[in-house]
């Protein structure tokens, strides 16, 4: 029995994703939370002939804890989009509170979920929910990822645009964050083996980094990418069949072994997470992660087989998260009934006060 709960279900990541899920064999349960229209989505998806159950929950009537009771899977996509002209830092100040109040529900009503953060920024999203669980003494660093697998998903589209391959062999590690250049496509590990000519290298590099732009531009004002973006939260969730597949959760949960897949990890929490930890001097980063029934097996440390090139963009990155790390982490408001948060970050604190 595999249960899913989307957070953010009627929005433009929500719907897809969730028709996504619901057409999948491999979900049982299929939860939906929404601050607007769920009831409404759930009632048009449960008409699909596929064996999940629907539902769909308002936050009045203890929506948010019947929606999460039970849940193994918990894909969170609430949060605002950018119009042109914003980063995705600009979204902090009300995606944070978003992220707050549903990390919040997580950590009292299905602790043990795996916890798939799609709200952006991702970079600051992420360590935000790592401080809420903590403060409720329900971290587990395995259990909880930052979704950048459309980084991923772009940059075997991108290379293969212009190698002629088909996409769906290609697997290009992509690590660090996800925004502008925290995003670190590192072609030089590209597999299966590409020939990507020199002139257009660059190019390919800033195209994968900034494609949400490319989206967010496109769409003029009516948001960012939404169906790109439930392919890859589906794809997190999900095994896809074929050779190609990186198969995700639903078989981790399932017990399967050896699924990789890039995430955004507190690294020194989970195995192998530590010695990446060291070499790149901050705690959260994205690297290709094996999963197991427990969440993160192994963090896989890919940085060591670099080019000149890639540290460079290695460097930037890295200078850009700890901004965003610390951004997330910095808020330091004690408070007396704070509950045993260790002292590197106190985000969690901060919100529980209830000052954001
Ligand atoms: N990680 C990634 O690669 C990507 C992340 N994103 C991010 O995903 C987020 C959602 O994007 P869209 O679906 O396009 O936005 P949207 O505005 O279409 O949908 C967001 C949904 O969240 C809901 N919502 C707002 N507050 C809520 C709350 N407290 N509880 C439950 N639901 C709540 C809204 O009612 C809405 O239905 C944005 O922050 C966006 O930047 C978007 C694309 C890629
Ligand atoms: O660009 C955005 O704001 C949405 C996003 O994260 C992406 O498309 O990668």
């Amino acid at each position: 029995m595999v249960k899913a709960v989307v957070l953010g279900a009627s929005g433009g990541i929500g719907q897809p994703l969730s028709l996504l899920l619901k057409a999948s064999p491999l979900v049982d349960d299929l939860a939906l939370y929404d601050v607007v229209n769920s009831p409404g989505v759930a009632a048009d998806l449960s008409h699909i002939s596929s064996p999940a159950k629907v539902t769909g929950y308002l936050p009045k009537d203890d929506g948010l804890k019947n929606t999460l009771e039970g849940a193994d899977v918990v894909v969170i996509p609430a949060g605002i989009p950018r119009k042109p002209g914003m980063t995705r830092d600009d979204l902090f100040k009300i995606n944070a509170g978003i992220v707050r109040d549903l990390i919040t529900g997580v950590a009292e009503h299905c602790p043990r979920a795996f916890i798939l953060v799609i709200s952006n920024p991702v970079n600051s999203t992420v360590p935000i929910a790592a401080e809420i669980l903590k403060a409720h003494n329900v971290f587990d660093p395995s259990r909880l990822f930052g979704v950048t697998t459309l980084d991923v998903v772009r940059a075997s589209t991108f290379v293969a645009e212009i190698t002629g391959e088909d996409s769906r062999n290609i697997v290009v590690p992509v690590v660090g964050g996800h925004s502008g250049d925290t995003i670190v496509p590192l072609l030089s590990l590209t597999k299966a083996s590409v020939s990507i000519p020199t002139d257009k290298r660059d190019g390919l590099v800033n195209r994968i980094q900034f494609g949400g732009d490319e989206v967010v531009k496109a769409k003029d004002g009516a948001g960012s990418a939404t169906l790109s973006m439930a392919f890859a939260g589906y794809r997190f969730v999900v095994p896809r069949p074929g050779h190609w597949q990186m198969l995700t959760t639903t078989n981790a949960i399932g017990g399967e072994k050896g699924i990789v897949e890039p995430s955004y990890v507190y690294l020194p929490g989970v195995p192998g997470g530590d010695e990446i930890a060291k070499a790149v001097g901050i705690d959260f980063f994205a690297v290709p992660v094996e999963l197991g029934p427990n969440g993160v097996e192994k963090a896989t440390n890919p940085l060591g087989s670099v080019n000149e090139d890639e540290k460079k963009l290695l460097e930037v990155a890295i200078k850009g998260l700890k901004t965003n790390i610390d951004k997330a982490c910095k808020m330091k408001i004690p408070f007396e009934t704070r509950p045993e948060v260790d002292d590197t970050c106190w985000a969690g604190a901060f919100f529980y006060k209830g000052v954001w």
